[in-house]
């Protein structure tokens, strides 16, 4: 039977270890029996090591060190262990300690040489191992997996080093039994090199960049949307000093980026676009970018565009038929007036901000159906005028208007489909759009509307879409199904009307 004791067990030593007077972790030991079990203990210890480090940097060195020793006691017993246990350092790819608070990127400062584990494998059967060890092999930004052997004696010629992840491999007892298995059958020997490897500021992620420098503990993330060639971020306050080194490296990092930009104040909260300021690279703010396979360009800086909303402007599009009529009140600078007209609906597509207006109609040039889309620059909340200048015969031309607004039809078939977006921070969203909806059309939507989430757009917050048929009671004045004007409270009005992205 196979008998595993711990002491202390191996459940309670990461909750010890990360009190902060480390010492409190003791000494672990490990008794083994059954040397089938070391593989899994390793991983264990490894798991637990990586995590001391990750969470807390006080006074976790000893309990790394007790660790290690225990760790170092089990892997023996398996294979011979050719490295110790220090190549499972989980800090092994952390940038030098001197660039922290570094404000002007000095990628040079980044340099260092690490060792990591290697396997020396015969030409012939190099690609074979490759990929049998292929969850083994290292895994760096620009770091080659092979490499020639820097030993110049002629027999060297014959073989290549595999470089390993030095968190995944720390001994010959580290690899898979399939590994294992696959190394026995090429005749590659298990004993692992030592290899000392060059890494370079190309060599670490933005995180790992970003983690070095910014002071410790703090938060790095390097999260952007991407609108064509500009990286659009909003970072937090304690970010701000080292806002033009994080810029440089997003643009280092990803190619095609040639512009990074920050969020400088809340939204303009009618035409929905960002005051921004640029962190790096080129000042230009006209993007071009592709959705759903159409191209759109447009000033970034002066238009509302938001890459996350693709999924939906797609849907949407996609239950328009062609030869239907589409009314985008709101239209930005095209993308559901756009894609509908290219799918042959006949398209109406009005924007308030003047910017847009023009990016809507370059647009539609663009992608040739400016034919299909009259455009319009005008507040989608206008009085409608009827000029009739036609004084021979206009008088007679009124009764046109006769029970226009009071016809009853007696089908619903051209009845319009309203398709209207609302942020919610309600716990029932679908039924916070529906008392909405309802209150404002002053008509019960309650069975005769779908809500559709979009999007959460904050902790707590959805962006929904009700859509409905415009009922003939709204439409024509009738006002027989009437709701009672809305009496909530100021505060969840409120609520629904803060900018958002
Ligand atoms: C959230 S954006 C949506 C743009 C586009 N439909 C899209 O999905 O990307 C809302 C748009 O409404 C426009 N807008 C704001 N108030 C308006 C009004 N009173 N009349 C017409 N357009 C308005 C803004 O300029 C902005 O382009």
């Amino acid at each position: 039977m196979s008998v595993i004791t711990v002491s202390p067990p191996l459940h309670q030593l990461a909750p010890v270890a990360l009190t902060p007077r480390g010492a409190a972790a003791g000494a672990a030991v490990v008794v083994l029996t059954d040397p089938s079990k070391v593989f899994c203990l390793c991983r264990v210890l490894t798991r637990i090591l990586t995590s001391v480090q990750t969470q807390s940097s006080v006074g976790s060195s000893c309990v790394r060190r007790s660790l290690c020793a225990a760790a170092a006691l089990v892997s023996p017993l398996k294979r011979t262990a050719a490295l110790p246990l220090s190549y499972m350092e989980p800090e092994l790819y952390r940038a030098p300690a001197a660039v922290r608070g570094m404000i002007s990127l000095d990628r040079e400062a980044f340099a260092q040489t690490v060792t990591v584990p290697a396997l020396r494998v015969p030409k012939g059967v190099l690609n074979k191992v490759v990929k049998s060890l292929k969850k083994s092999t290292i895994q760096r930004p620009g770091v080659p997996r092979v490499l020639q052997d820097k030993d110049k004696s002629s027999e060297a010629e014959d073989f290549r080093l595999v470089l390993l992840d030095p968190h995944r491999v720390s001994s010959p007892g580290s690899f898979s039994e399939a590994e294992a298995e696959a190394l026995r059958s090429f005749s590659v020997s298990e004993e692992l090199q030592r290899y000392e490897l060059r890494l370079t500021y190309d060599n670490l992620k933005t995180e790992e960049v970003l983690a070095a420098v910014l002071p410790e503990g703090q938060d790095v993330t390097s999260a952007f949307s991407r609108v064509g060639h500009i990286a659009h971020m909003n970072l937090r306050d304690h970010q701000l000093p080292y806002r033009n080194l994080i810029g440089q490296v997003i643009m280092d990092k990803n190619p095609g980026v040639t512009c990074v930009v920050n969020k400088t104040n809340i939204i303009d909260s009618t035409y929905r676009n960002f005051k921004m300021e640029v962190l790096a690279g080129e000042e230009n703010m006209v993007a071009k970018v592709k959705e759903n396979g159409v191209t759109y360009e447009f000033d970034f800086s002066r238009v509302y565009w938001n890459p996350r909303l693709s999924t939906e402007h797609l849907r949407v599009v996609q239950l328009i038929k062609r030869g239907e009529t589409v009314f985008d009140v709101f239209a930005g600078v095209g993308p559901f007036a756009v894609p509908a007209a290219r799918g042959g609906a006949n398209v109406l597509a009005n924007d308030l901000n003047p910017e847009s207006y023009r990016w809507l109609q370059h647009n539609c040039k663009l992608n040739k159906v400016e034919s299909k889309v009259r455009t319009f620059n005008l507040d989608a909340k206008t009085k409608v005028h009827v000029v009739m200048n036609l004084p021979a015969l206009a008088l007679e031309f009124l009764d046109a208007f006769r029970g226009l607004l009071h016809q009853d039809p007696s089908c619903d078939e051209n009845l319009p489909t309203v398709y209207c977006y609302g942020f919610s921070k309600d716990d029932s969203p679908e039924k916070d759009m529906v008392q909405r909806a309802s209150s404002s059309l002053g008509f019960s939507l309650e069975d005769r509307c779908s809500v559709h989430f979009v999007r959460n757009v904050a902790p707590n917050k959805d962006m929904m879409c009700v859509r409905f048929t415009l009922p003939k009671e709204v439409l024509f004045c009738g006002g027989q199904e009437q709701t009672e004007p809305s009496e909530e409270p100021a505060s969840k009005r409120q609520k629904c009307e803060e900018p958002t992205d």
